[in-house]
């Protein structure tokens, strides 16, 4: 995936596993050049290691990074938002916009602890950024201009997929997608070791499960068909398939799905 070069300076307060992610997804689109990226994390062994890995500026303090930056992203933990809030605030200019990628964080705590009238988007994204594959969902604060979602997309659109969701959705986004690939590795890992059970070698087992995986993906994406539609092509009356089947439903497993998304859009309600 390419993108368009953004004509901005883009600052990280926080440098850690998401503000690599998305660093290395805009370095690896053509979004941003290493140049117009600044980031601070209070951990030297981050600071370097990034300044290393991608040639981005490694800032001294996030003072830095906002007299460098004009899109500010907000990549610490929920724990830590409002003493860093607190400390940047004094620092946030008009200039700014400020991104939170804060699991739980409301805009109003967001905005309430920044200057009045601060550009703020609030965004859920994940870590197949990485890749360039991530999927986030983006919601703008009371003051954001129309402009600022559209620059916010452009910085998350350069590493996957971004859709505009209200905030009151926010927490399900954050329980489906945002923690969303941890599942998808929860059944990778029982799928192979499944296959591991039955006799296959590991590493097989592993490439057979991941093609199985991209390819069901594919189907799901380019056939137009629905799942049910799919379903029933690889499901012979009295086969294997609808065997298996059985196990998952009579094991709850999409009821189980419910239940897991549920209690972590849950905990991103507590945590906000
Ligand atoms: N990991 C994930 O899958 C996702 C995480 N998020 C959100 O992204 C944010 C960051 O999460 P991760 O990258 O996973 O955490 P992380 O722990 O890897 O990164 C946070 C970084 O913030 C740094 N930090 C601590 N205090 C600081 C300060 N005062 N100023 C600047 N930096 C400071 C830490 O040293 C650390 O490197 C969180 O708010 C999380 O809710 C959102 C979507 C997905
Ligand atoms: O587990 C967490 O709190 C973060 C937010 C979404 C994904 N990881």
């Amino acid at each position: 995936m390419t993108a368009a070069p953004l004509d901005l300076h883009i600052g990280f307060i926080g440098g850690g596993m998401m503000a690599e992610a998305l660093v290395k997804g805009l370095l690896a689109s053509g979004a941003a050049a290493p140049g117009r990226i600044l980031v601070f994390d209070p951990s030297p062994e981050r600071s370097t290691h990034l300044r290393a890995a991608y040639g981005v500026t490694a800032a001294a303090s996030n003072a830095e990074v906002l007299a460098g930056a004009d899109v500010a992203v907000l990549a610490v933990k929920p724990q830590v938002i409002a003493p860093v809030l607190a400390e940047i605030a004094p620092a946030v200019t008009d200039r700014h916009l400020v991104i939170s990628i804060a699991a739980g964080v409301r805009l109003a705590a967001l905005e309430a602890a920044l200057p009045p009238g601060t550009r703020v988007v609030r965004v859920m994204p994940n870590t197949p950024a990485l890749v360039q594959k991530g999927a986030a969902a983006l919601c703008a604060g009371s003051a954001a201009r129309p402009g600022d979602l559209d620059t916010a997309r452009a910085v998350l659109g350069a590493v996957g997929t971004t859709v505009v969701v209200e905030e009151r959705l926010m927490d399900a986004v954050t329980g489906l997608s945002g923690s969303g690939p941890a599942y998808v590795f929860a059944f990778v890992e029982g799928l192979v070791n499944a296959g591991v059970r039955e006799g296959l070698p590991r590493p097989v087992a592993e490439e057979l499960v991941l093609q199985t995986l991209e390819g069901a993906v594919r189907l799901c994406r380019e056939t137009g068909k629905g799942t049910g539609e799919l379903t029933a092509m690889v499901t012979s009356p009295g086969g294997t398939t609808i065997a298996g089947l059985h196990v998952l439903e009579r094991g709850g497993f999409k009821g189980l799905l419910m239940d897991c998304v549920q209690a972590a859009a849950r905990r991103s309600r507590e945590l906000g």
